[in-house]
């Protein structure tokens, strides 16, 4: 780091001076490239210019040792000087100003008559120190002013990138005394510009836990709600210690609500459905959809019901995109799919603590990341039935509990359930409470089989043609009467998602061409020759089982459930269902 001498004019110019008054004899100093910095007498007045024969000084500056010359003129120094043999000067005296190993300067003292030349060499060795003290001083103060520009460089860095966080930040002293704060900080904890008075933690925010994590230097995470706001804030607490001294703390904050509108738009906005996307103009379907436009705008708890693979949840959706929640969350959770002991803490969160391996902050449970909008509990029929009655009470009162909390906190939530199960019949045997189903099914929407709506077939293989041919990039020329023939009249027990998946096998298969019979899978073709040949097996239970059956065969499947349900068009779930339901396989192992 080089200092320049010029930074701290006026510093240089009292030392000239200073030096003058003591000495009685005229003083310049020079910067590192010959400008005269300062200087007294004659020298006063050409401050700022370069010193013309400065050969003295240069010799300084390069050689780092003090000069003194007594015999201005005809010292060998002077050799290269315009004025020599003709020079004013009676004496001169330069030290190099120096900082480490560098020469930033030189200090220079000239005589113009006896007497001062006198006091020049009478005391060298106590003139020399002297005038090195006084160099010391000028370098003392060019670093000191070089380290204060440093260090506000540096603090307006800092200030920036603390701006520049998405988190609001509060530094906190160990009097848990506000020290800094970013705008954001004060925007979220409406802290005036200029504070009248000193801020201190607990005038910002309103909990103890926090207040006791900082004094005892401990790291901290919850919400917390904020004193002069209304917002509930996320902070961390991360405590600073110098050599275990607790010196404060650093406290992060974000605003709840942004937390919560992220995960919406984390959840919500991947897939808007619209009734428009709902494929199908069989009487039947288009009675459900009428129904369901209606219903969509009221706050009613809806059930659908339905075989897997009809579309429950896109009905589910298209229902909250035509209400009022549309620009809240969606949040969709399969009862079935979450082991158990999960699914609570998934349903209603937990907090900080509550039980072992929770996680730090505890966790948002779905009916919070739902609030204002929709939960759509798929497979209710699932559900334990410890949790149907938590579930029926969150209904009933508007409020969920976080487990390991006992504050209620009120939500505003539009449940949608599905299932394919006989729920009624469920309640007969016990194993679903009726005060839930009669909670839930106030409007029931009940999506028909597509083997009971075969006239939507074509108009939903043309959208899967059209749809496949997109997403896999190979238009096909089109698709036969016969092929369509062959579809319109198998029973698709995996129902819409069934027939998607022939499509795409199609789609893939034909790679450009036409769809014809040929192209269907063998299972299609297989089973409606079968049906021909053999009446009995019209039964759609023994049909499905055969189904089955045959595609586990067919992809032979040790360890490959997931080929056979995607085979079959239905999910994983609901395969291991069908194989416990009909007994299929009971010897082998599906992973
Ligand atoms: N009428 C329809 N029009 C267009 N696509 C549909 C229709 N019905 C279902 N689908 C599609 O079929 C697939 C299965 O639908 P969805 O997941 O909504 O069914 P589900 O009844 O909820 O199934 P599961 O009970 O197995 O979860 C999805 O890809 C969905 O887009």
């Amino acid at each position: 780091m080089l200092y320049y001498l010029r930074d701290i004019k006026s510093t240089v110019q009292q030392t000239a001076d200073a030096i003058a008054a003591a000495l009685k004899i005229e003083v310049e100093i020079a910067d590192v490239d010959l400008i005269r910095v300062a200087g007294t007498g004659k020298y006063r007045s050409q401050c700022g210019s370069p010193m013309m024969d400065g050969f003295v000084y240069q010799h300084v500056m390069k050689t780092g040792i003090p000069v003194i010359i007594d015999n201005p003129g005809f010292n060998e120094l002077c050799q290269p000087c315009s004025r020599k043999g003709n020079c004013m000067e009676f004496a001169e005296v330069a030290i190099p100003i120096r900082v480490d190993d560098k020469i930033i300067g030189v200090i220079g003292l000239v005589s113009f008559d006896e007497e001062q030349t006198q006091r020049l060499l009478d005391n060298k060795q106590s003139l020399l120190l002297f005038l090195e003290k006084m160099a010391d001083l000028l370098v003392g103060k060019a670093a000191e002013i070089q380290q204060n520009h440093d260090r506000e460089v540096l603090t307006s860095q800092l200030v920036t990138v603390l701006n520049l966080l998405r988190d609001g930040i509060l530094l906190v002293n160990d009097q848990q005394q506000v020290t800094h704060h970013n705008t954001l900080a004060g925007k979220l904890l409406d802290i005036e510009a200029q504070p009248e008075q000193a801020l201190y933690l607990y005038h910002l925010l309103d909990n103890k836990k926090l207040w006791l994590a900082v004094e005892r230097g401990e790291t901290f995470s919850g919400n917390i709600q904020g004193k002069r706001v209304a917002t509930q804030l996320y902070c961390d607490v991360m405590p600073i210690k110098k050599h275990g001294t607790i010196e404060g703390a650093v406290i992060t904050l974000r605003d709840f609500q942004q937390i919560k509108k992220l995960v919406k738009a984390a959840t919500v906005n991947d897939i808007e459905t619209h009734f428009s996307q709902i494929v199908g103009d069989s009487r039947k379907m288009k009675e459900l959809k009428a129904m369901a436009l209606h219903v969509a705008p009221s706050k009613a708890t809806l059930l659908i019901q339905g075989e897997s693979g009809t579309g429950k949840e896109l009905l589910a959706r298209a229902i909250h995109q035509s209400s009022k929640r549309k620009g809240h969350a969606f949040i969709a959770i399969n009862c079935g799919a979450i082991p158990e002991n999960l699914l609570e803490s998934e349903l209603f969160g937990y907090e900080e603590g509550s039980f072992t391996g929770a996680k730090r902050g505890g966790k948002l449970g779905k009916f919070e990341l739902a609030h204002n909008g929709t939960l759509f509990l798929d497979e209710i029929g699932d559900m334990p039935l410890h949790l149907q009655v938590k579930i029926l009470r969150v209904l009933q009162e508007r409020r969920v509990e976080r487990i390991g909390s006992n504050r209620s906190i009120p939500v505003d939530v539009r449940v949608i359930a599905a299932t394919h199960r006989d729920l009624e019949n469920m309640v007969k045997t016990g194993e679903f409470r009726e005060d839930l189903y009669y909670r839930l099914n106030v409007i029931p929407l009940t999506i028909p089989p597509l083997r009971e709506r075969l006239e939507d077939v074509p108009i939903l293989t043309q959208f899967y043609l059209d749809y496949y041919s997109v997403v896999t990039d190979r238009s096909v020329s089109g698709i036969t009467p016969e092929a369509i023939e062959i579809l319109s009249r198998y029973h698709w027990p995996g129902n819409v998602r069934e027939l998607g998946n022939v499509i795409e096998y199609c789609v893939t298969m034909v790679a450009g061409g036409m769809i014809t019979a040929d192209t269907m899978p063998q299972r299609i073709k297989v089973e409606q020759e079968a049906e021909m040949q053999n009446p009995s097996s019209l039964n759609l239970k023994v049909l499905e089982r055969e189904t089955i059956k045959k595609a586990l065969t067919l992809i032979n499947a040790e360890g490959h459930k997931e080929d056979a349900a995607k085979l079959l068009g239905i999910s994983r779930a609901s395969l291991y269902r069908k194989i416990k339901e009909y007994g299929i396989g009971e010897n082998r192992t599906f992973s």
